[in-house]
């Protein structure tokens, strides 16, 4: 397989704490991976160290067989890696449209506009001069999606997009999502949600105590699999 992304025996600490433990896995370009684990498994901190925001203290992360781990987070925004983080992070005071805006500043170059990304999240339309802090958490999770394409990504790292909202709200976020899917979009998504994981991704790994405890297409795994690499049960599939 030609990777897009790989990564390759990646440990990542938070101080003492171990949180990512030899973790390797590839994604090959237009492939969307699920990367799924109970609370504290280490999804977080894999998918930041991806994206540049926490250091890994050894191994590799690859793009296109190039060794990015030393790069800071806006190099890796220019080679096409954009986070979506959890929580969303937006500027509150900045409107809809200055969000989306604040991530061209280091972005690679590519066909993403405001317009664009008004395209493809419609109910961000009226709401472009809004001030971010003023919206319902389903806008908001569409905005900080938006500005992740406004980097014009290769890669699409999206943390927990569902946490906090509304089933209507994700619901709508995922409707648009999919038209990113749709057109080919490789995506790392973490996702509680093991039924819309598995809906959603080609391919799902999971994540106990920092490692890998399984690591196969979504259409050879059954639900209870998945689960049992979750919990840690014994028969888990690896
Ligand atoms: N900034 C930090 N400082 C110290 N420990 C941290 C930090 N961030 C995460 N951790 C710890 O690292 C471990 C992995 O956390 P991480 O957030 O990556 O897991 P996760 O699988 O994303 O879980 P969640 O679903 O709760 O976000 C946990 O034990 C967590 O408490």
């Amino acid at each position: 397989m030609n990777a897009l992304l790989s990564v390759e025996e990646l440990d990542v600490h938070h101080g003492l704490l171990h949180a990512v433990r030899s973790v390797s896995l590839a994604v090959a370009e237009g492939e969307r991976l699920a990367l799924v684990g109970a609370n504290g498994a280490g999804k977080t901190t894999l998918l930041r160290s991806v994206a540049g925001a926490k250091q890994a203290t050894h191994g590799n992360v690859r793009l296109d067989g190039e060794v990015i781990t030393a790069l800071p987070a806006h190099r890796r925004v220019r080679l096409g890696i954009a986070l979506v983080p959890e929580g969303r992070k937006l500027f509150p005071d900045l409107t809809v449209e200055e969000n989306l805006l604040v991530a061209t500043r280091h972005r690679r170059a590519g066909p993403w506009t405001v317009d664009g990304v008004l395209d493809v999240f419609p109910m961000l339309r009226k709401l472009r001069s809004r001030r971010a802090s003023t919206l319902s958490g389903g806008e908001q999770q569409a905005t900080a999606i938006g500005r992740a394409l406004m980097t014009n990504p290769r890669l699409l790292l999206l943390d927990e997009v569902s946490l906090g909202l509304a089933p209507l709200a994700v619901d709508a976020v995922y409707e648009c999502l999919a038209t990113l899917l749709a057109e080919g979009a490789t995506v790392v998504l973490v996702e509680q949600d093991l039924t819309r994981a598995l809906q959603v991704a080609d391919r799902v790994v999971c994540l106990l105590e920092g490692r890998v405890v399984l690591d196969a297409p979504a259409a050879d795994v059954s639900r209870e699999q998945v689960t049992e690499a979750y919990f840690g049960l014994p028969g888990r599939t690896v």
